[in-house]
């Protein structure tokens, strides 16, 4: 479903020096996987998760989703990339005004008018436990809840891949193993790749394989305890 070819991404950093930010990255994902990516403060995740999300072309190497090469986009197929191909979960949601069914189906309005955008959430927010919270503004939700939401919105639109960037960073252990635990379930039922950036030591207990990003490069995780 994703396969990542030989990436790299370099920056010039302020006094001259070449951050090798990227740095020969090949790695898949297939439907119904769940990878989580693990890796220091600086480490290249997010220029990973940008470039996959066709937010930021790669200085050399591929990215394919479904088969079509996403590094190389005009900006507007890169906007319906996004919209239609990509979900995105992300450490603090971010919601538009309206209620939470409102938000779920926030990225369905590229497609269909609002009340058939919203019927078409139903069932997706009644799996997540949110029927009873429909029509609730996000404020008026749990920290839980709110992250559900937005795994509504990302999965709503039946997306090639989801992107998760520290998803439980604001929740405490149970709601974490909560979150995560529906992101697997629903990943795996909906044939989505799933890549999910943490530093939460619970994501390894939910993802399919885990893997580190070290000096721009993946490597298979290696606890501590099993060294
Ligand atoms: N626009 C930029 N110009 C120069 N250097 C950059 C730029 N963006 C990122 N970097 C550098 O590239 C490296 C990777 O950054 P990135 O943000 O991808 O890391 P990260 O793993 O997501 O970090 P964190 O976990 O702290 O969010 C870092 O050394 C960072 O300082």
């Amino acid at each position: 479903m994703v396969e990542i070819v030989e990436l790299t991404k370099h920056y010039a950093s302020p006094d001259g020096e070449t951050v090798r930010a990227i740095d020969g990255v090949t790695m898949s994902v297939d439907a119904g996987e769940i990878i989580a990516l693990y890796g220091p403060s600086g480490s290249g995740k997010t220029t990973l998760l940008n470039i996959i999300a066709g937010l930021m072309r790669p200085d050399g190497g591929r990215v394919a989703v479904r088969g079509r090469d996403v590094t190389n986009m005009r900006a507007r197929d890169a906007d319906v990339y996004r919209l239609t191909e990509v979900g995105f979960i992300q450490q603090t949601p971010e919601f538009v005004a309206g209620s939470a069914i409102d938000n779920a189906a926030f990225k369905l309005l590229g497609r269909y008018r609002l009340p058939k955008a919203r019927a078409a959430v139903v069932d997706l927010m009644g799996e997540l436990g949110l029927g009873d919270r429909l029509h609730h503004r996000p404020d008026e939700l749990s920290g839980g809840e709110r992250q559900r939401v937005m795994i509504a919105r990302a999965l709503a639109i039946r997306p090639a891949v989801v992107l998760a960037d520290e998803p439980t960073g604001n929740l405490d252990r149970r709601r974490s193993g909560e979150v995560l635990a529906l992101i697997r379930r629903l990943s795996h039922d909906r044939g989505v790749a799933t890549i999910l950036v943490t530093h939460d030591p619970l994501a390894a207990e939910y993802a399919d394989r885990v893997l580190e990003l070290v000096d721009g490069r993946v490597r298979p995780f290696r606890t501590t305890a099993s060294a």
